[in-house]
């Protein structure tokens, strides 16, 4: 940085004098700029005032539930089309539930980053991924993406399946909220994705056991993805050192106050305070559950234009998806009365 010349402006007109002064860049100054406050409030709270809270489905033209719990797909919306109140709506319908999906959304796919990160900044907070590719300069847009020369993950060397459920960054501080994903390159087959609701899993379990639960808390740590990064065949970075968080294993949503278990197999080390068998044990069987309940899965085939596990392993086909994730609220435990359900 050059020396810069300037006049002290401020003060009678006999103190004003020319100075050069090395860090004249960096003098203070007082922008008009305001910038809300940096609190998470989830825009599906925000509907719960409107008077019709689900008004942006009146422009659908089919409505379809995939399954009884989970997952929704909207026909004949376009997501650029909505407004403030129709995306609060958006998040709420995602809340109850748990997915939506939209077809034909090219002309969403195909705007530039910036309107990603607009359409992102809706939800307060993005997400910047500690290991993920982005886009060049937009570090909240996260990329999914393989192809012939990929050299991670086609062969599965000592693994039967690189399927594994996760909730993505379980170990943060305030994880993943509202995710918009989609593909801008798929593979003529394969490469689906499979989402799971665990409010439903927890509600399969017996209320003595879910009460025994509700006492548990369990360790996220964030140093085997960090590993992974920077191990030889995926040769990424890691650009924060990794964390590791506590959080209720149940816990409760923010907007309707519904509990839902809070493992994940792919980030959910272990229990606190629970001898290591105990806590094996446990987080076995809650996965196994997961697992095993087809019933509350659902798995979204990608088309063009389709605006939501890793079953494209032999596939050399393209596959380039990118995610925008808000990061949410703090888990909230399940003993917080504050957002029971109504
Ligand atoms: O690629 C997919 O289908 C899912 C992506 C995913 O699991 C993630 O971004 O965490």
């Amino acid at each position: 940085m050059a020396n810069t010349t300037f006049v002290i402006q401020d003060g009678p007109e006999e103190e004003r004098k020319e100075e050069t002064y090395k860090y004249a860049h960096l003098l203070s100054h007082f922008s008009r700029d305001t910038y809300p406050p940096f609190e998470h409030v989830d825009p599906g709270l925000r509907a719960l005032k409107h008077a019709d809270p689900r008004a942006f489905l009146k422009a659908a033209t089919g409505v379809i539930e995939l399954t009884p719990n989970l997952g929704t797909e909207i026909c004949g919306i376009h997501l650029t089309a909505l407004d403030t109140d129709g995306r609060d709506q958006l998040a709420l319908e995602v809340t109850r539930r748990g997915l939506v999906v939209f077809r034909d959304q090219s002309d969403f796919i195909n705007q530039t980053p910036e309107a990603y990160l607009e359409w992102g900044r809706h939800l307060v907070q993005l997400l910047v991924h500690p290991t993920s590719s982005h886009p060049k300069d937009y570090p909240q847009i996260h990329l999914v993406y393989k192809d012939a020369k990929s050299t991670f993950n086609f062969e599965i060397e000592d693994s039967i399946t690189s399927i594994v459920w996760h909730s993505d960054v379980s170990y943060e501080l305030r994880p993943s909220g509202l995710t918009t994903f989609f593909l801008l390159s798929q593979p003529t087959t394969g490469g689906d994705t499979l989402f799971t609701l665990e409010v439903s899993a927890l509600k399969k379990l017996s209320p003595s056991f879910v009460a025994f639960l509700r006492t548990l808390s369990a360790v996220h740590p964030g140093v085997e993805q960090a590993n992974f990064s920077q191990s030889g065949k995926r040769g990424g970075v890691v650009r924060r050192e990794p964390v590791e968080r506590v959080h209720p294993l149940v816990r409760r949503h923010p907007v309707t106050g519904e509990e839902a278990l809070y493992v994940n197999k792919q980030f959910t080390k272990r229990i606190v305070g629970s001898k290591r068998e105990e806590s094996e044990a446990v987080l076995k069987f809650l996965y196994d559950h997961v697992d095993k309940s087809g019933d509350l899965r659902v798995r979204v085939k990608w088309e063009p234009g389709t605006s939501a596990i890793v079953d494209y392993g032999n596939s050399r086909q393209r596959r380039h998806g990118a995610r925008i994730t808000s990061q949410a609220e703090r888990p909230i435990p399940a003993s917080d009365s504050s957002v029971l359900p109504t």
